[in-house]
């Protein structure tokens, strides 16, 4: 479980986080939904131990975080972190080489899965491609826990539409993920817990399928009572 309590950041003087407290568990999908700049990124970052937290505490599994933090969770960035001269044949075997968690079984479904041609130049590759070289390179390390940072954005329906497959396939399985997203409706019927971000703060948390029984409402409903009230 990732547990993520009190925690604020601090980029200079200008706060970006203040007292953000959540969990996150395995085999379920946690969504941090807000609009562009409440800090959802910077969440992400601080879990993956990227930038150091200015208060508070994270913890995976029970243990603060290390520098082998990457052993225990992966974090797909929205930009592709391998150079655009790179084939995607390259980039992996780069992956491969660079983590000993790296499932190259794993990686060859990957690529079937998303109908990729391992040969393509990474400069190559169209917006929808490039975020799936990117989730493959991501998923092909056998991590307990993926950090997603806006997988569907800007891509077209075609590709959003394999990477939504993607969340109820197997290659999730057992694994606890974060998304980062503003664009829950092709995921919404996948996601087990929702956290609001506001201005730097948690503004509600809940269970999805809790409140579906309890209160009849979608994602989409408690979204727009939050954010328009
Ligand atoms: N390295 C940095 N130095 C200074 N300010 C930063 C840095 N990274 C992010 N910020 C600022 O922190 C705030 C939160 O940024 P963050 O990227 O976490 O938001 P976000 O919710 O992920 O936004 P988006 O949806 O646009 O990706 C923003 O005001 C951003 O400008």
């Amino acid at each position: 479980m990732i547990e993520v309590k009190n925690v604020s950041k601090k980029y200079g003087r200008k706060a970006v986080l203040h007292n953000v407290s959540f969990i996150a568990k395995r085999g379920e999908i946690t969504a941090l939904i807000g609009i562009n700049g409440v800090g959802k990124t910077t969440v992400l970052k601080m879990i993956a131990n990227l930038t150091p937290l200015s208060g508070g505490e994270i913890k995976i599994d029970g243990s603060t975080l290390s520098p082998k933090g990457y052993e225990t969770l992966t974090f797909i960035p929205d930009v592709i972190p391998m150079p655009p001269s790179m084939t995607i044949d390259k980039a992996i075997v780069f992956m491969r080489d660079f983590y000993k968690s790296w499932n190259d079984e794993r990686a060859n479904e990957l690529v079937k899965f998303f109908k990729l041609d391992r040969a393509a130049k990474i400069a190559d590759l169209s917006k929808g491609n490039t975020a799936k070289v990117n989730l493959l390179l991501g998923l092909s390390l056998d991590t307990h826990y993926v950090l997603m940072d806006e997988p569907f954005s800007g891509i077209d329906i075609f590709s959003r539409e394999q990477i939504t497959d993607l969340f109820s396939s197997g290659f999730l399985e057992d694994r606890g993920v974060i998304i980062t997203t503003h664009e829950i409706n092709d995921i919404e019927h996948l996601i087990d817990k929702v956290v609001f971000l506001d201005e730097g703060r948690v503004l509600k948390q809940f269970d999805t399928e809790e409140m579906r029984l309890a209160e009849g409402k979608s994602i989409e409903d408690v979204m727009r009572e939050v954010y328009q009230s």
